[in-house]
């Protein structure tokens, strides 16, 4: 489990993360989402104790994680640009990561060269940005750690090699609990993934939801009523959004499908559609007239 309260962490009097709250809990994966600049690796490299925080506390499993070597050993992190041996090669950074991690599975670093499909006597340094970014998850996922931090692991992957990672992820989060925290530019790329997904903004999270939560919970609701009914109230609804398409009106409302039906439906409405949103969608909805720039990450 990650747990982080008051996270402040800046450069130079400038500060990328502040006054962060965030927790991971044990088993699930959590997306971090953020257009560039937005923190997100700052807010990693902490929680990986690469950097240590200028205000807050950092807790990996209850432990304090800055200079705390016994905790590192529990966690794996997976950098955008990769701090690799780059004379090594993948063989030889096995052997160095068998000295470091305790729970080191050699079968299964075996058994993933079948998945990624890369030569063991390969070099680093003569390896392209994605078979990089491979190696790197290949090795995290072989360290069998407790906890995963992934900085964009999933850029510069095909899609089949994206499809393939997420399913290993899945794996061992239901195997053997893994915690998972994970950023990405993309909403898309995340959503089949994540159980949360948080938005961060110029350092502070300005939303974040359970996907189950947000999958099944928001309806686009199109509707007209009858002229007898025109001038009825429509009560007891949790509307987040409201506009109106020539005749026809069109809400966003958090509720079941079944629930929504049958307010409306005591309406006997002329036309009544209960739509389910794109996760996009919803997000903009729930952000509502907030003045973020969240369209790099939802509108794509
Ligand atoms: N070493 C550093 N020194 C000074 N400023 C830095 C440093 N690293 C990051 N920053 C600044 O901190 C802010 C957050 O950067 P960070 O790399 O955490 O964002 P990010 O969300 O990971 O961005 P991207 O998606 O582009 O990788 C940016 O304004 C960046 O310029």
């Amino acid at each position: 489990m990650i747990e982080v309260k008051g996270l402040t962490k800046g450069y130079e009097g400038f500060n990328a993360v502040k006054d962060l709250d965030l927790t991971v809990n044990k088993g699930s994966i959590y997306g971090l989402l953020g257009s560039n600049g937005a923190g997100k690796t700052t807010l990693l490299k902490t929680l990986a104790g690469l950097y240590r925080q200028d205000r807050g506390v950092v807790l990996i499993g209850g432990e304090r994680v800055y200079e705390n070597p016994e905790v590192k050993k529990r966690m794996v992190f997976i950098s955008d640009a990769l701090y690799f041996f780059p004379s090594y090669t993948i063989e030889e950074m096995g052997a160095f990561y068998r000295r470091m991690y305790g729970n080191w599975n050699e079968k299964r670093f075996r058994e993933l060269q079948k998945v990624f499909k890369i030569d063991f006597k390969r070099k680093i340094n003569g390896l392209s940005k994605g078979m990089n970014r491979q190696v790197g998850i290949w090795l995290g996922l072989s360290a069998m750690a407790e906890v995963m931090i992934l900085d964009e692991p999933l850029d510069g992957l095909d899609s089949v090699m994206r499809k393939k990672v997420k399913n290993l992820l899945f794996q061992d989060v239901a195997e053997r609990e893994l915690t998972v925290i994970i950023s990405s530019h993309n909403l898309r790329e995340l959503e089949d993934l994540c159980d949360y997904v948080g938005i961060l903004h110029r350092g502070k999270m300005v939303i974040e939801r359970d996907m189950d939560d947000l999958k099944k919970d928001v309806h686009k609701v199109q509707f007209a009523l009858r002229e007898s009914n025109k001038d009825r109230e429509i009560t007891g609804l949790e509307v987040l959004h409201k506009e109106k398409k020539g005749s026809v009106d069109v809400w966003i409302i958090r509720g079941s499908h079944q629930a929504i039906e049958n307010r409306f439906g005591e309406m006997d409405p002329a036309i009544l559609d209960i739509l389910p949103l794109t996760l996009e969608e919803v997000f903009i909805y729930e952000m509502g007239d907030q003045d973020y720039e969240i369209d790099q990450i939802l509108l794509r």
